[in-house]
């Protein structure tokens, strides 16, 4: 056979194709062709040549090394066994599974008893006849007749030889055993203690009882352990997954492999399973309710996922004992009076094997989103008590539903308003730029921090208890967010502010938290989605909600929110905790129970010195006006009669007019404050623009950041037109 020519561009001639080698090779990677040229050659049917590409030597060092490194070690120790968390619920599992056993036969033994009472004299009947048989040596009854009807008397005469001795020697038996038996029955009740007797006729009537008992008819039933509790097995897990009408799954359910033997995990079973090659666990995870009706398992109880690290079609299949939703949380460790650096990882809810799920509010903003009724109020309540409980924190509370839920933080918060109307927007609004203020102020400290004191430019724990820098966290929690950002007033400026707070409020110590029950770009402006660090996603109902909250190609890979059901009341995916999105419980925490934490965070923040604003009485008061957009009737009114100032000089009539408002851009320096106008101005489409103007001090002329009155007046009538 002649090779093949190949040309010098190293494509393969129309005439050679690359074809597997064998079928059980693994699948190889079609070399160039300059490194095949060595390969074996053969020729097809047609006798055109053909490439051999798929290595069969399965000795080659370097394939056999690199199979070995890319094997998994299993864990020498068990997960079940590796700390002591995990035993413990091990041990627990092993306790209940058999207390559960014990209690089952525990309340029908009475039921035991009489049975075995009942079926005594058929089990003294069917033993008298045994004894019977055996002592007339009833077995060989058949073989002997066999002999007589074959007429081989010799054999027969054999059999009975041996019969007739092992009747006499049964017939002794039985004999000394009634000598000693009869005497011993009648004598026993005068010579032993009742007890004994008692103990006696139990035992008697429970083995005539259990001799007595029809095979189909055991004493005891089977101790059926509940499903909850019930093993988690292969077949069923096969079964299970071939039920979901997932054609590459139907079509091949053999294919279905196991990585690892099933085994128990916490308070449940863990299986994890390689799906059939082109079907992703993604798939899985969707129907999750038809595997929970596959396993006959409670919804809450099955908690499918892609592997962690593994591919696509690599799941973990996770069956609790119990359902997710019902099953009691331990005590939030938090509520025993545990001391809280919100710097630090505090506990956040448990995931579905129990463990707690811990979160640092510090340095992220979050996305809390949900359809309504689902917990989106109870976990913003719960981060907030969280934060609440350091008492450097200054809690910002704004519940927009305006139905009090966020009121007993009330107590321990410095700004608080419950409800939407223009006066508590107006608060807000306030609120914000005075924020925003403070974040600029923040980042200006921070920058002026020696290194050795703030090594990584931001906000650290003791940098916050630094009271003298005033450097302390700030958590912001909005509930209903999407009324700030649709507000047809305030919803740009506000929107523009929180932008920032999200972008460089973490590292300056600002934390906002956001709750919505409308997911949209609309109710969540996609500058702020985009920048949230930490999200949690209850249950939503489509793909877009789903990945609003936790991010684009969430729910392509696999993370849906929309796998939950509506029982699974607090229940969500929480991202940006570790690498991989968990599903976590949050903590119930009911009005009176977040009240009294409040009280305790109230008792700690006044004993500190700490209690301001809203908390202390001392709340800031916001009239209707001050942040209605006066800001552009303001400025013409800063610039009195001329066409034109400086920003600078705008801003310090500004301060002067409005000093609620303005305060605080008043300590700016002139280019700050030139920065601030021009920040402020934006939303409402006014621009600055060079201006010349002459510095009041020196009396120099100079080009500098301005306004021109003729855009804002223009603003004012398009505006008054509408
Ligand atoms: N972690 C939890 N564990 C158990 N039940 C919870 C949990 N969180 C919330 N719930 C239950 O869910 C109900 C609804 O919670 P919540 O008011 O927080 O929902 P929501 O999504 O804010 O609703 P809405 O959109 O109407 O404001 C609560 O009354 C509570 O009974």
């Amino acid at each position: 056979m002649s090779a093949p020519e190949f040309d010098a561009s190293g494509d393969l001639p129309d005439n050679v194709r690359p074809l597997r080698a064998t079928d059980d090779t693994p699948h190889a990677q079609v070399e160039p062709v300059a490194d095949v040229l060595d390969a074996e050659l053969v020729e097809d049917d047609q006798n055109r040549p053909v490439v051999l590409v798929d290595s069969d030597d399965v000795a080659d060092d370097s394939t056999w090394l690199t199979r070995l490194r890319h094997q998994t070690r299993q864990a020498i120790i068990p997960a079940y066994l590796s700390d002591l968390d995990q035993i413990r619920q091990t041990a627990t599992w092993v306790t209940r599974h058999y207390a559960h056993a014990t209690a089952y036969h525990a309340v029908r033994a009475p039921m035991y008893a009489v049975r075995l009472a009942v079926r005594s004299p058929r089990g003294a009947l069917l033993l008298l006849a045994a004894t019977g048989r055996w002592a007339t040596d009833a077995e060989g009854r058949p073989l002997r007749r066999q002999m007589v009807v074959q007429n081989d008397a010799d054999k027969y005469l054999r059999l009975v030889a041996e019969r007739n001795a092992r009747v006499r020697a049964r017939g002794l038996l039985l004999a000394v055993g009634v000598a000693v038996g009869v005497p011993l029955v009648v004598l026993l009740p005068s010579l032993a203690p009742a007890w004994v007797m008692g103990l006696c006729w139990a035992l008697t009537v429970g083995v005539l009882g259990a001799v007595g008992s029809p095979a189909d008819k055991p004493v005891a039933t089977r101790a059926v352990v509940g499903a909850q509790v019930a093993k988690l097995t292969s077949d069923l897990v096969v079964r299970a997954l071939t039920s979901l009408g997932i054609s590459g799954i139907s079509k091949n359910p053999d294919a279905i492999g196991f990585t690892s033997p099933i085994h128990r995990d916490g308070p449940g079973w863990r299986a994890d399973v390689e799906l059939p090659g082109g079907v992703v666990a993604a798939d899985v995870v969707e129907r999750r309710d038809r595997l929970a009706s596959g396993l006959g398992r409670a919804l809450g109880c099955v908690w499918p996922e892609q592997t962690p690290g593994g591919h696509p079609g690599q799941l973990t299949l996770w069956v609790g004992d119990r359902d997710m939703a019902k099953a009691k949380q331990p005590a939030w460790p938090l509520r025993t009076g545990r001391k809280v650096d919100l710097f630090e990882p505090q506990p956040f809810g448990t995931d579905v094997r129990g463990r707690w799920v811990e979160v640092t509010l510090m340095y992220v903003a979050a996305l809390i989103g949900a359809i309504p009724r689902m917990g989106k109020t109870f976990t913003l309540r719960q981060l907030l008590l969280t934060a609440a409980l350091d008492p450097r924190v200054e809690l910002h509370v704004y519940d927009l539903k305006g139905t009090g839920d966020l009121s007993p933080l009330g107590p321990v918060a410095h700004r608080y308003r419950a409800g939407d109307d223009p006066e508590d927007i107006g608060y807000a609004v306030a609120a914000l730029r005075a924020l925003r203020e403070e974040m600029r102020r923040r980042t200006k400290v921070i920058r002026e921090l020696p290194k050795d004191l703030c090594p990584e430019n931001k906000v650290t724990s003791p940098l916050a208890s630094k009271r003298s820098l005033r450097l302390h966290p700030i958590v912001i929690g909005v509930d209903e967010c999407q009324v700030w950002f649709e507000h047809p007033e305030h919803g740009a400026e506000i929107e523009e502010i929180c932008t920032d707070l999200v972008k460089r409020g973490p590292a300056t110590g600002i934390v906002l938290i956001l709750a919505t029950q409308r997911p949209d770009s609309k109710s969540i402006p996609t500058q702020i989605s985009d920048n949230a660090v930490l999200r949690f996603c209850l249950k939503v109902t489509g793909q877009m909600a789903n990945d609003m909250v936790l991010g684009t190609s969430s729910y392509r890979n696999g993370e849906r929110a929309t796998q939950f059901s509506f029982s699974d009341k607090g229940i969500g995916l929480l991202k940006g905790v570790t690498d991989e999105t968990t599903t976590v419980k949050g903590v119930y925490i009911d009005g009176p129970g977040a009240e009294a934490l409040a009280a305790r965070a109230r008792v700690t923040r006044t004993d500190a010195g700490l209690l301001t604003g809203y908390a202390a009485e001392a709340d800031v008061q916001v009239e209707e006006g001050d942040v209605t957009s006066t800001l552009l009737p303001d400025v013409l009114t800063a610039l009195g009669g001329a066409d034109k100032a400086w920003s600078e000089s705008i801003v310090d009539k500004l301060v002067e007019l409005r000093p609620s408002v303005y305060s605080a851009w008043a300590s700016q320096d002139g280019a700050d404050k030139a920065k601030q106008l021009t920040a402020a101005l934006k939303p409402y489409g006014v621009g600055t623009v060079q201006v010349w103007g002459t510095d009041p001090v020196t009396g120099k002329g100079a080009n500098r950041r301005g306004v021109h009155r003729d855009d804002v007046t223009a603003i004012i009538t398009e505006s008054d037109r509408k």
